[in-house]
């Protein structure tokens, strides 16, 4: 039987009072492609610093490949942890000759291993530049480059694609499959449900230090089901108005038009099931949509349209006033 690369069991970790991680148990097993998910400050990259021994749980246990993280089995792991950083004297490729020397490699392998990177990723003209001459999404790449080119058994990505165009998280997410079509475990942390969406065979939602889910894709859609978008007019409150149809409406961001719910349809009611209840209850409706169930709209009916506000404000920050 395969050792999983990582298991935390009940871990908890306090800042002084403040409680960053709370009885958190996680099992990754090999092989396979796991989202880490929550809004900035749920607890993501506390956990992920525990699971590599860089910081010390106050509770609970880790095990790394079956052992306590230590030099043996953090060289079969590639981190790129959330505080980016590489020695700016050196070019993108003795960068990551550098940190793939450190984990084992060959001064010849590390070097072949870079070029072929580097070629890849579309910085194969940037071989010899200085990072202090890359811009930063450039030398970010350089950094991820870096994390996997020993050809690590275990990647663990601290948000990855922050910082990245679109085109280059593009490259990144294409990067990430061939990591895992080549055999490497994969943990990332993203508060960005569709690279989760695109990427992961399962997810892990943290929201205040808790984990709020842990399941497959399909168990997240599954838990949700399908559901209905109705638009009332502003101050109506669809929730209180469909309880007692036994239908559950949360609220989803604005989107111009009134006030928007997202209706949770329970097995064998359609959409215009929902519609028809509203309309019997009166409720000012100004738009109407049936809908497939997001990533996002699970995470708001776990831990409520106030966390999930916290996620949608970790991805557009340079919205928040
Ligand atoms: N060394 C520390 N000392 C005090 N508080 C800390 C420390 N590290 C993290 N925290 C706090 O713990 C909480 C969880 O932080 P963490 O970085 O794990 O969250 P996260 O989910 O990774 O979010 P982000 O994407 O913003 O990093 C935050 O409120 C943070 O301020």
């Amino acid at each position: 039987m395969s050792i999983s690369p990582l298991v935390l069991r009940n871990v908890t970790k306090h800042f002084g009072t403040f409680t960053a991680v709370s009885d958190l148990s996680l099992d990754v097993p090999e092989g396979g492609i796991i989202g880490f998910l929550g809004p900035n400050g749920a607890g993501k990259s506390t956990s992920l610093r525990i699971a590599l021994g860089v910081m010390q749980p106050d509770a609970g246990t880790v095990s790394l490949f079956g052992a306590k993280p230590g030099i043996a089995t953090l060289k079969r792991v590639g981190f790129l942890p959330e505080e980016r950083g590489l020695y700016k004297k050196m070019t993108a490729r003795t960068s990551i000759e550098h940190f793939a020397r450190l984990k084992g490699m060959t001064a010849r392998d590390a070097r072949a291993r870079a070029i072929e990177l580097l070629d890849t990723s579309g910085l194969g003209d940037d071989k010899n530049t200085r990072i202090s001459k890359l811009s930063k999404g450039m030398a970010q790449k350089v950094q991820i480059l870096s994390t996997l080119a020993h050809r690590p058994d275990f990647l663990i990505l601290d948000e990855p694609f922050s910082g990245l165009d679109p085109v280059n998280q593009q490259i990144l997410e294409d990067l990430v499959r061939a990591e895992h079509a080549r055999g490497a475990t994969i943990l990332f942390s993203t508060h960005v449900m569709e690279h989760a969406e695109r990427l992961c065979d399962r997810i892990v939602m943290m929201a205040r230090g808790r984990k709020v889910f842990d399941g497959t894709l399909g168990d997240a859609y599954g838990a949700l089901g399908h559901g209905a978008r109705i638009n009332v007019e502003t101050g109506f409150d669809l929730a209180a108005a469909l309880a007692p149809k036994g239908l559950a409406a949360h609220r989803m961001p604005d989107d111009g038009h009134g006030d928007a719910w997202r209706i949770s349809l329970p097995k064998g009611v359609g959409a215009q099931d929902a519609l028809r209840a509203a309309i019997e209850a009166s409720a000012p409706i100004v738009g109407f949509a049936p809908e497939e169930a997001r990533l996002r709209d699970v995470f708001v009916s776990l831990v409520g349209e106030a966390d999930a506000a916290a996620l949608d404000r970790s991805q557009h920050p340079e919205e928040v006033a």
